[in-house]
């Protein structure tokens, strides 16, 4: 039985198909390479180039491939963008993932995995967030996740596919072992931003927004170890695989850290007191969002292994130097 996994050239991907080859499973991995790395991708796993939306490439990999379950990550992922251009999100993210999902219906596959997000909450009125919080996403990007949920749904009830829709929080850190990180060269991610100006690869940053209602004044945030996520899906997995209902569940730690705690964080762990502006806030940032994890806990069993700010902020500092070195090296 193989799983396919779209998008596994791309960050989180790259770890959950370096975490199912640890755990014995067999993958292919279907991906445009838009945002993703082909050398993100073990040699030995198939990597098929082209898109999660054509049809009749899905047909081909179900027919050549023993595909029971999918873990679906392809997608465009940069809030902004998706609000100027929103019709290239809602074609990317959603129109294609119902191509995705008639495919896999036609082929009888079994289990999907969706990469939701926390986009999908908005600006909650309580923290920690519970699946039960009301669903008021503010950008295209969040709202063109949460449709896919909600064909997923309906899916679910008239086929025989069932799913989990896991709803991630702030992904951060890096392959314990240094096989995979972020690689995004213009990625706006707090952490990796902070690393590269720690690293001398840029020669500061901003801090958006010093005036929220949070204890510093700062946004704060759930940032949660890619790896800790990645063994998330694998949880979903065994769930479905042992007849377990669909689900939606939180994918955090379910404590925050504010933009001024990460930043002191990565100044400590490396040494380097880079230089760091106070700016306005950035359009569109909830003050707040932190995640309530009971739900994955106690249904799918997950326990995180990596809920440390230090680890994570080592790790994403080991991969940027090692990307820095293979950028020069043009490999
Ligand atoms: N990074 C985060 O903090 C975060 C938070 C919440 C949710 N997510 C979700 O997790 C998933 C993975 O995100 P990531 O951070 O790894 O992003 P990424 O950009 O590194 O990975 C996305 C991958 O999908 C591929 N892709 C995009 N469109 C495709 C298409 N039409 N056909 C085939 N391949 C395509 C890209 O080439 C890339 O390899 C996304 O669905 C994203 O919405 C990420
Ligand atoms: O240079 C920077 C970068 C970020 N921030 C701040 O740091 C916090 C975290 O920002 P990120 O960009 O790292 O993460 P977001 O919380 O904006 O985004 C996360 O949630 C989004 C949905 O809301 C998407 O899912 C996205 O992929 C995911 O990383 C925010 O308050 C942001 O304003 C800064 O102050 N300076």
């Amino acid at each position: 039985m193989t799983i396919l996994v779209t998008g596994g050239a791309g960050y989180i991907g790259s770890h959950m198909t370096l975490e199912l080859l640890d755990a014995g499973e067999k993958v292919v991995v279907l991906d445009d390479l838009s945002t993703g790395f082909r050398w993100a991708v073990p040699e030995e796993v198939p990597l098929i180039v082209g898109d999660f939306g054509d049809a009749a490439l899905l047909r081909d990999i179900f027919a050549r491939h023993d595909v029971q379950s999918i873990i679906h990550f392809a997608a465009k992922i940069v809030v902004p963008e998706s609000v100027a251009d929103p019709l290239g999100y809602y074609s990317n993210n959603t129109a294609k993932a119902r191509a995705l999902l008639e495919a896999a219906v036609e082929a009888g596959v079994k289990r999907i995995i969706f990469s939701s997000t926390a986009a999908v909450y908005g600006d909650p009125e309580h923290n920690p967030v519970t699946e039960d919080e009301s669903l008021k996403p503010v950008s295209p990007y969040g709202r063109s996740k949460l449709m896919v949920e909600w064909m997923l749904e309906d899916v679910s009830r008239a086929h025989d596919l069932a799913y989990v829709a896991l709803r991630y929080f702030n992904v951060a850190g890096a392959d314990p072992k240094g096989r995979s990180g972020q690689s995004t060269p213009k990625a706006t991610h707090l952490i990796k931003v902070a690393v590269q100006a720690a690293l001398g690869l840029r020669p500061g940053m901003q801090v958006f927004g010093t005036d929220y209602p949070t204890p510093d004044g700062t946004c704060l945030r759930d940032y949660i170890h890619v790896t800790d996520l990645a063994r998330a899906h694998l949880d979903a997995l065994r769930h479905l695989r042992g007849g377990g209902e669909s689900l939606v569940c939180n994918c955090g730690y379910a404590h925050g850290f504010s933009v001024l705690e990460v930043i002191e964080t990565v100044k400590r762990v490396s040494g380097v007191d880079f230089p760091v502006e106070f700016a306005g806030r950035r359009p569109g940032d909830p003050a707040a969002i932190v995640a309530a994890n009971d739900r994955i806990r106690s249904r799918l069993g997950w326990t995180p292994r990596h809920d440390d700010l230090e680890t994570i902020v080592r790790q994403a500092l080991d991969w940027e130097r090692k990307l820095a070195v293979r950028n020069e090296s043009g490999a």
